[in-house]
């Protein structure tokens, strides 16, 4: 049987793999580096190539303690590498990639009138065990005369930066709510998830039907209760 083969490293470096130069200079700014955080701003040009070969070795390994002959079946042979594509490049990259250009607008015509974005589709994987979870996301904006407004596909993109991460909906949620009110500053923000879990329907419980629905109210939606009820009932009428 084929060995595991040590993983690669920078010339430069002698023998410490790329995750661990970029975990020290993280450990060094003092960052928290959690699934659900993003480290770009720790990756340096020429790394995300090197810590996709060393994942690729890593998932070779995790193949063969599997017990599966990736050297005869053919269906397998690349599965290692595609793996490690997928995470990097696809399923995971709201963590390695730079957040998305957003265009703020300034609100010109002071639109203070009750704004909702969605069905925005979300997918990302539970932290727990790296299964699917694929849903829905209603954002809902009160502006006032300071805040920002942004590009409508801007909603989704901001949402699937976060969501492309080992996330749990609780704090995917909270997530989103933060970086939309960062970016807009209005006078109140909503924010609800729906999303299926494969975790539960896969394996575990199997549990086909239930779903996660939660929310984040924040400003004038905390605060007025016939905002969030207008909020709710529109929404409810477009699911
Ligand atoms: N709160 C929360 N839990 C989640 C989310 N996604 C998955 N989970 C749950 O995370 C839990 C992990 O539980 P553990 O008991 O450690 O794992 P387990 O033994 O594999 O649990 P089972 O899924 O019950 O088989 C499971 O109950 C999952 O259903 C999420 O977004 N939020």
């Amino acid at each position: 049987m084929k060995a595991v083969s040590p993983v690669s490293t920078a010339p430069h470096d002698e023998g410490v793999p790329v995750s661990q130069r970029i975990r020290e200079r993280i450990l060094a700014a003092k960052q928290r580096f959690h699934a659900n955080d993003n480290i770009a701003d720790f990756i340096e040009p020429g790394e995300l190539e090197a810590l996709l070969d060393e994942v690729q070795q890593r998932m070779t390994g995790v193949l063969e303690s599997l017990v599966i002959d990736t050297e005869s079946d053919h269906n397998t042979q690349d599965t290692a590498r595609r793996v490690a594509k997928m995470y990097l490049q696809e399923v995971f990259k709201g963590r390695y990639a730079k957040i998305p250009t957003v265009t703020e607008f300034p609100n010109v015509e002071r639109l203070n009138e009750l704004m909702i974005v969605g069905p925005v589709t979300v997918r990302s994987a539970c932290s727990h065990h790296f299964c699917p979870i694929l849903g829905k996301l209603w954002i809902g904006v009160m502006p006032n005369e300071h805040s920002n407004l942004i590009g409508l596909s801007k909603y989704a993109r901001l949402a699937e930066w976060i969501m492309s991460r080992p996330q749990i909906q609780e704090e995917a949620v909270t997530q989103v709510a933060d970086l939309l009110q960062e970016k807009m500053q209005p006078d109140g923000l909503a924010i609800v998830m729906e999303a299926d879990h494969f975790c539960m329907q896969w394996r575990g419980v199997k549990d086909m039907d239930s779903k996660m629905v939660n929310s984040v109210m924040r400003g004038s939606f905390l605060k007025d209760s016939s905002l969030r009820r207008e909020f709710l009932s529109l929404l409810n009428h477009r699911k």
